[in-house]
Parts: C-alpha cells; structure tokens; sequence
C-alpha cells in the first residue's frame, strides 16, 4: 500500500458474545482508488470484516487504519456519513423517493436540499438510469434499478471509501453482469477505495484488482491479483473454491 493510505486492517479478531469466532488474526489492506474483493463461503466473516471499517463492528484486538489513522479515534456518526455503504437489497429508505433517498446524506451535512437534488439527477445518470424514475418509491423498481439507485446514493457524499456487501447477489445473472460491467466502468471513471464482498469467487476476479479469500473460522487464505490465485494457489483450499468457481462458471 502506497504511503500507508486506503484501509489497512492489523491483526484484527472479532468473537461475537456468543463465543462465535468471526475473523481470526486477519491482516490486509484495500489499496486506495483500488477494488478490494473479499470473499470467502456463508460465515466467513467477509460482512464482519466489512463493517470494522465504518465501525458497525468493533474488533476484539488488532486495528483498522483509514489513510493511515485508527478509525477507533474518529467519531462513528462522521465516520459512517464519510463512507458510502451498499447492501444487497439496495438499503433504500422505502417512504422515500428515489431523489431524496440520494440525497438524504447530503443534506443531513448541509447541502442544501435544491443543490442535493440536482446533484442527485447528475448522479442518476452516471449510474446509467432515466431521470425520469426520480419521483418513484423503491418498491416502484426492479431490482437491479434498486441496487443503481443504492449506488448513487452511496456516492452522494462523494465518499473516498464504498463499502459493497453482496450489492448484486439478489438479481438474476444478466442484470447482475451488467452491474458488475457498471460498477467497472464508474469505477475507472472516479477511482474510489472499494471494499467489495461476495460469496462468488468469479466475480471477485471479475471486479477485484487484489481478491482476499477467506476460509471459514475467519482466517485468510491467501490474498493477491486474480492471476497470482488462480496460477498460484497457497493450498489445496485456495484451488478447491476456484475450481468450484470455474465448474459453475462452465454449467451456466
Ligand atoms: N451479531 C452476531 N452475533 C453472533 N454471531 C454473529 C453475529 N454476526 C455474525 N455472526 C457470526 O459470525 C460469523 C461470520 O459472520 P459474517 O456475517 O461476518 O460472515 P459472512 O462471510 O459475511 O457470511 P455471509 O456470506 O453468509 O453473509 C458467522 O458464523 C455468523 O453467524
């Protein structure tokens, strides 16, 4: 990591009070203006890693440092509104309109409402969708629409970090594809740090510039490039989930 800036995760544990083991001993960083795809089976602890950086989550020991700071010191109420969050089913407030769901952020940081707003049309139409939706309610959408609008939402506090959990895990294959090539090219547009969970091994590779592959009980497998996995995988986990990957890749 260049200059100790993007997020750095040390050594950091989480035990749920329930003596559930989370993550174990995990350390890894998201380059800034790069896409880190964390991804790992059901309870890996890929959403418990996520949610340390914003600190929806609070590690039993190790750190987290956003551009080289302990986010520990920094006031989670700021610290949330600086992030941009997606969620698999968008996150969308649903008594909202799609406009004001955009610009809600901004404006509870004293943007004002009419400037929100145009900026929320702006950003309706880099995530590729008609002006025209603007005064729809979320229930009003299809899915894929939903996870557009989660985007521009995300992005309306121009936020250095987005924070992607599972964004596209609940559409069909086609419209998920388009969404992923979306996300890829916003993302050579405006360079953000992405942290981007799946359970999908391809579509790590597919969005991920570095991929980090969890094993379950929290641990990390082996993170690098998508080339350094697949020609050299650590051990005979790392090249069992990407075959799994590849032979639903070829049956679909
Ligand atoms: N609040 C909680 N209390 C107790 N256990 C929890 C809590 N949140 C998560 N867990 C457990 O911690 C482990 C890791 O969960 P986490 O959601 O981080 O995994 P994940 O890799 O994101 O899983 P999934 O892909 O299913 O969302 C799981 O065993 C889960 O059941």
């Amino acid at each position: 990591m260049e200059h100790g800036l993007g997020i750095a995760w040390k050594s950091v544990s989480k035990t749920y009070n329930d003596g559930t083991v989370a993550v174990n001993n995990v350390s890894v960083t998201a380059d800034e203006h790069r896409t880190l795809a964390l991804v790992g089976s059901s309870g890996s602890g890929k959403t418990t890693l996520l949610q340390m950086v914003n600190r929806m989550v609070t590690p039993n020991s190790g750190t987290v440092l956003i551009q080289g700071q302990d986010n520990q010191g920094m006031n989670p109420v700021t610290l949330r509104r600086s992030i941009g969050y997606v969620l698999q089913n968008g996150g969308l407030l649903p008594n909202k309109t799609v406009l004001d769901n955009i610009a809600t952020v901004p404006v509870l940081q004293g943007t004002r409402r009419k400037d929100a707003r145009v900026h929320a049309l702006e950003l309706l139409d880099e995530v590729g969708l008609e002006k025209s939706i603007q005064n729809r309610y979320p229930s009003e959408l299809s899915g894929g629409q939903q996870q557009r609008v989660g985007v521009a939402r995300a992005l309306a506090a121009n936020p250095e970090i987005l924070l992607m959990d599972e964004p596209f895990a609940a559409v069909d294959p086609i419209v998920r594809r388009n969404l992923q090539d979306e996300l890829l090219r916003l993302q050579s547009e405006i360079g953000k740090t992405i942290v981007f969970v799946t359970h999908d091994i391809d579509e790590a590779f597919y969005l991920g510039d570095k991929v980090a592959l969890l094993r379950p009980g929290g641990t990390l497998a082996q993170v690098g490039t998508a080339r350094e996995l697949i020609d050299h995988p650590a051990d005979s986990f790392v090249a069992s989930f990407i075959n799994a990957g590849c032979l639903r890749s070829e049956l679909q």
